[in-house]
């Protein structure tokens, strides 16, 4: 009964929901049960696991400060194993129903799992970003822990989602070949992060030979959890101090969250955030609520504004691993590689596969499909949406090749100094999620090195002109995708229209899919002109419309 009143104090009903994109999300009232239900499946998780720390993360990114969401992270820092999300989805249904129906939804997971929950133990961290609702929502999850029994879970307070991505993998080193379920949760503090970071940025820093930033540089927060941590990571460092300004930075003011400012306004409306002057000398950054993704921007001499959004960050680290890959002479062992979806740029795309010669995959929308993608295509895999979400991932194989290369070849110097960099860049960068602060340091670190301005690098190739509409249909569950998501299976015949609408228009290309975190259908289209780009997008969302 206890067990009961437990549910109980957190039970709402009236809502569906489904383990999407980036988890669960939506308005943060009705979502009590779901962080009880979450509470419940990552402490199964763990169990399932035999032990290893699994991490939760309470956050709603880029969305208004009304919503609110929760995801489970893996042991090695990666999204939950996506047979899961089902399992998740059914409990946390089960949970806006009734005792009963949680209480069963609960013994079928378990069961299909193997999971004895009274013979096994779990482990848990969890973290929150700034949002109001987050203090309330923690509580609920918390007595879904508790209800699980057997399971230990250490509460981070707020983070941004990448530092509890790196927390919960650093939790689990030496555990994951050795998982005595006995030992106790180990507590990696959160300087962890700052430490391991910083060490690298300064060893780059003394190899590459620079000690200072090559320009000012202004981070918009997004008046979320990003800016607390920026302030206690960089703020006090003697390398940051001076050209290092921070605004939207009022992460107690829950209501500005992601308001007028943030990577996802920056990337939307291509203009500046509020608070950010285009006139000031040097680059400009922008977080989203939650500090997993950044887009770069400047205005030049006539005011004009230049995004440097996701596929700007891909293409700007495949050109500078490329040249260290070729200078340490390992071009022919260790494959590099780029992952996008079918939001990049075309001109994107083109310039990393004709200029670079660099090979490009594309992957379904969501950073689950692209992080997987470039762990198993590649040894150096870069990977970013272009809304700015990604990051590198190294292949423990690749570095252990060019440690040893490091430590028994004689090579010159140049070759030495690729080598270290190389090493130094897999340190500097979060490999397990893409994080804002990570990769503004190692795109700061490139542009260090290569002496490059922020124009030099928009000057590589030129965005294809496009635009993104949302379009509000009854049921988008009608629209399916294939060839990662840029034809329409379903309805029938409107792939074919949207193919004639393209043919129409010089360099078109427009795609439609259902979009897995709103309740919308999402239309992009590309061509050699804004004109051209506008009424192609506008064609295909009427057309989309009469179906
Ligand atoms: C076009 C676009 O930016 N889509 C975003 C958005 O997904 P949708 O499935 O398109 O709603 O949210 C995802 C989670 O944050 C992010 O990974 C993705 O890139
Ligand atoms: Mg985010």
């Amino acid at each position: 009964m206890e067990d009961q009143a437990l549910f109980e104090q957190h039970h709402k009903t009236g809502q569906t929901f489904s383990y999407g994109t980036a988890g669960f999300r939506s308005k943060s009232d009705g979502l009590d049960p779901v962080m009880f239900a979450v509470g419940v499946v990552a402490g199964i998780r763990s169990m399932f696991l035999e032990g290893s720390v699994v991490g939760v993360m309470i956050t709603a990114s880029h969305n208004p400060p009304e919503d609110n969401g929760v995801k489970i992270v893996d042991p090695r820092g990666e999204m939950m194993e996506q047979s899961w999300e089902k399992l998740a989805t059914q409990v946390a249904n089960s949970a806006c129903e009734s005792y009963e129906a949680f209480c069963h939804a609960v013994s079928v997971v378990c069961m299909s799992v193997g999971v004895k929950r009274s013979a096994m133990k779990g482990r848990i961290v969890v973290a929150r970003d700034s949002r109001a609702s987050g203090p309330r929502l923690l509580q609920a999850f918390l007595a879904g822990v508790k209800w699980v029994g057997n399971v230990e879970a250490y509460d981070y307070g707020t983070l941004t989602t990448p530092q509890l991505h790196f927390l919960a993998s650093q939790s689990n080193i030496g555990k994951l070949e050795d998982k005595t379920s006995a030992a106790p949760l180990p507590r990696v503090h959160e300087t962890a992060y700052y430490d391991t970071f910083l060490s690298a940025w300064t060893s780059i820093a003394q190899i590459a030979g620079f000690d200072s930033l090559p320009y000012p540089v202004t981070i918009d927060a997004a008046n979320g959890i990003g800016a607390a941590k920026v302030r206690e990571m960089l703020l006090n460092h003697p390398f940051f101090q001076k050209d290092v300004s921070l605004v939207n930075a009022d992460w107690h003011a829950a209501a500005l969250l992601n308001h007028q400012c943030g990577a996802d306004f920056v990337k939307t409306n291509q203009r500046l955030p509020q608070g950010v002057e285009g006139s000031r000398a040097g680059i400009n950054c922008s977080f989203d609520g939650d500090a997993d993704r950044v887009v770069f921007y400047f205005c030049d001499s006539e005011a004009k504004f230049h995004l440097l959004d996701g596929d700007k960050l891909a293409t700007l680290l495949a050109r500078f691993f490329k040249t260290l890959l070729e200078d340490a002479g390992v071009q022919e062992q260790v494959s590099l590689g780029v992952v996008q979806t079918a939001y990049a740029n075309g001109s994107s795309t083109a310039y990393i596969e004709r200029i670079l010669q660099v090979p490009v995959s594309c992957t379904p929308t969501g950073v689950k499909h692209l992080h997987h993608e470039a762990v198993t295509r590649f040894d150096i895999g870069i990977y970013f949406e272009a809304n700015g979400h990604g990051t590198v991932v190294f292949s423990p194989q690749a570095l252990q090749k060019l440690q040893d290369k490091l430590e028994t070849v004689e090579v010159g110097p140049h070759a030495h100094r690729a080598l270290q960099l190389i090493l130094l860049f897999s340190k500097l960068i979060n490999q397990t999620v893409g994080d804002a602060i990570t990769d503004m340091l190692a795109i700061l670190a490139v542009l260090s090195i290569l002496k490059w301005s922020p124009e030099t690098w928009d000057s590589e190739y030129t965005d294809l002109p496009n635009k993104l509409v949302k379009v509000v249909v009854p049921d988008r569950t009608i629209f399916k995708t294939t060839n990662a998501e840029r034809q329409l299976t379903s309805p029938p015949g409107l792939q074919a229209k949207i193919d004639a609408a393209i043919a129409r228009v010089l360099r078109g290309r427009s795609f439609v899919r259902a979009s897995g975190t709103e309740d919308a259908v999402r239309v992009y289209a590309e061509a050699a002109t804004e004109t051209e780009a506008h009424l192609l997008a506008k064609e295909v969302d009427e057309l989309v419309r009469t179906y």
